[in-house]
């Protein structure tokens, strides 16, 4: 796998398949289905006073172990879903290379915008995910400059996604890229993106 390069004062995110031990992409599963069902529930006020206790006892079981940006696991783990940000729908990646990029996920209930919809402004998150990583393969890092989004067609919920992204051309710093959005043949979304190679010291 290749990593972005490292540049000025930039200290780039090191891509890991070990952190945080053979549970913490059980963990990350668990913290979805908690995004999910919540999202989904209308359960009675005993179980909601239950699930609150719990959820505190689980943040204070973990808040001792807070580290900075460049100790966290999340986010680093490419062999799990969504690299193991639960912020992040759970993408895999069936191809990735310098050029090109092949994902599919479903996002749950956590996703939904209305009327079985994602929410809008999850699609430019996926796009900017999907895009950014792929930029980034093999150059030297770059952030996201713009990225238009349009929407074609809704994006269903709990149904199967695909996610291509594609580099159209680099010119000195900037790297143009699309990326498509498709549920089954229909295309849900498309966009376009600018990423700007970083120059020393920026952050
Ligand atoms: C996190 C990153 C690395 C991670 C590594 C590990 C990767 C693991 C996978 C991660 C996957 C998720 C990746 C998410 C990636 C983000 O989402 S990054 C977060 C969102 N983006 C930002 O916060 C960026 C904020 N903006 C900036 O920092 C600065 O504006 C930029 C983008 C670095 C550009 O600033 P600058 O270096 O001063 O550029 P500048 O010299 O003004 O312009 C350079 C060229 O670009 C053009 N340009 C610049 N902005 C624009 C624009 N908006 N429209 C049109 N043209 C433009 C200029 O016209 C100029 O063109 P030329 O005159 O050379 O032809």
């Amino acid at each position: 796998m290749s990593e972005p390069g490292n540049i000025g004062g930039f200290r780039p995110r090191r891509y890991r398949t070990d952190g945080g031990g053979p549970d913490f992409g059980r963990m990350i599963e668990a913290l979805r289905r908690i995004q999910d069902g919540i999202t989904a529930a209308d359960a009675p006020e005993g179980v909601v006073t239950e699930v609150a206790d719990m959820l505190e006892k689980v943040a204070a079981a973990v808040e001792p172990y807070e580290v900075d940006e460049e100790g966290m696991i999340a986010g680093r783990r490419v062999d799990l879903p969504g690299r193991g940000q639960a912020l992040i729908p759970p993408l895999e990646y069936d191809e990735w290379d310098e050029d090109h990029v092949v994902a599919r996920c479903s996002m749950g209930r956590f996703y939904l915008g209305a009327n079985g919809a994602a929410h809008g402004g999850v699609i430019p998150l996926v796009f900017d995910e999907v895009l950014g990583r792929l930029a980034n393969t093999g150059r030297p890092v770059s952030r996201t400059a713009y990225l238009h989004v349009n929407f074609r067609a809704i994006t269903p919920i709990d149904a199967p996604l695909r996610v291509t992204g594609t580099v159209v051309r680099i010119e000195g710093r900037k790297r143009f890229l699309t990326a498509a959005l498709h549920h089954g043949d229909t295309l849900c979304a498309d966009g376009d993106a600018l990423f700007v190679a970083l120059n020393p010291g920026q952050p």
